[in-house]
């Protein structure tokens, strides 16, 4: 019989929407999945008509994690081999997270252990209001990954994310807007359509310039303050000397919307996109 994609891809305009297919175990996680994301990944990385990715899930849930039949049996394996399934979830986390086109979390239903952590990598994120977000690990006896400690640590104190991770309770798309990482809080069955509208606003913007503020938001929880003005220093000067900020400062002096979709259309014809400041 003939698997279902573990990943549904469409566009909307400039929009890519990716959609994990795995409703039936709420979208739980296999390598499958891992394999179709980080292509589909790269795929728009290269594509200078993808203006933003959208990341969500089949059947009104997000994610449960990783899948638990799977994890069951992972105890009869050698320690290095469960170590190796694991990367494989850390890579996509990375990938994600240092991808070069803004990846926006659409999210309705349960976002739960390594599903909270994709949730949280991603760029920006769009919750329902019901949506059930939950660290779960401690639930099945294990400790967290895909840096859910981390992306929870950059906007809750060391009290709230321990009580979170201790108790692995579950939280609603409000009380997790309330802390901090929601950008938009969408009506029940709403937040796709709050996610496209997002994805929508950015997608048109410049795409080399873009992919630089990415690793400056990125870096900032990384690095301290010098460290990360001389990062911002070598991406001005870069910047500077672009077709995007001749088109963008032109504009903005000839009183005209700047058409930034224009150059991502020569680029798309091969003038070259490869920005090589990340
Ligand atoms: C490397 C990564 C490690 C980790 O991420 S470890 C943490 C793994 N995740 C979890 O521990 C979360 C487990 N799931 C849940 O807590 C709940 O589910 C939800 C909150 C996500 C959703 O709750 P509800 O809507 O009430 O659904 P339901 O009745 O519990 O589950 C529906 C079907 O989905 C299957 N399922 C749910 N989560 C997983 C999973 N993580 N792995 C495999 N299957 C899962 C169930 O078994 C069941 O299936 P059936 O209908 O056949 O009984």
């Amino acid at each position: 019989m003939e698997q279902p994609l573990p990943l549904l891809q469409r566009r909307e305009g400039a929009v890519l929407v990716l959609s994990n297919n795995n409703p039936a175990a709420r979208n739980a996680l296999s390598p499958a999945f891992y394999a179709a994301l980080t292509e589909a990944l790269a795929q728009a990385e290269a594509d200078p008509t993808v203006g933003a990715i959208v990341l969500t899930g089949e059947g009104g849930h997000f994610c449960a994690g990783g899948d638990l039949r799977q994890l069951a049996k992972r105890r009869e394996l050698p320690i290095e081999e469960r170590r190796a399934k694991l990367e494989g979830l850390h890579d996509l986390i990375r990938t994600v997270r240092d991808c070069r086109k803004p990846v926006i979390a659409a999210v309705e239903g349960a976002a739960a252990g390594a599903g909270l952590s994709l949730a949280l990598a991603c760029d920006m994120l769009v919750a329902a209001r019901n949506a059930v977000f939950s660290v779960a690990y401690v639930k099945v006896g294990l400790t967290p990954d895909g840096g859910a400690t981390a992306f929870l640590a950059e906007f809750v104190s060391r009290q709230v994310l321990t009580e979170l991770c201790l108790t692995g309770e579950r939280i609603s798309g409000e009380r997790l807007h309330a802390l901090g990482p929601v950008n938009r809080l969408a009506e029940p069955g709403e937040a796709l359509k709050q996610a496209l509208a997002l994805a929508a606003q950015v997608a048109t913007g410049p795409d080399l310039a873009m992919g630089r503020i990415k690793a400056l938001c990125r870096s900032a929880y990384a690095q301290p303050l010098d460290d990360q003005l001389e990062l911002e220093a070598q991406l001005m000067v870069q910047s500077q000397a672009t077709e995007e900020s001749r088109e963008g400062i032109g504009a903005f002096l000839e009183k005209r919307p700047a058409d930034f979709a224009r150059l991502r259309q020569v680029n798309a014809a091969g003038a070259g996109t490869q920005d090589t400041t990340q």
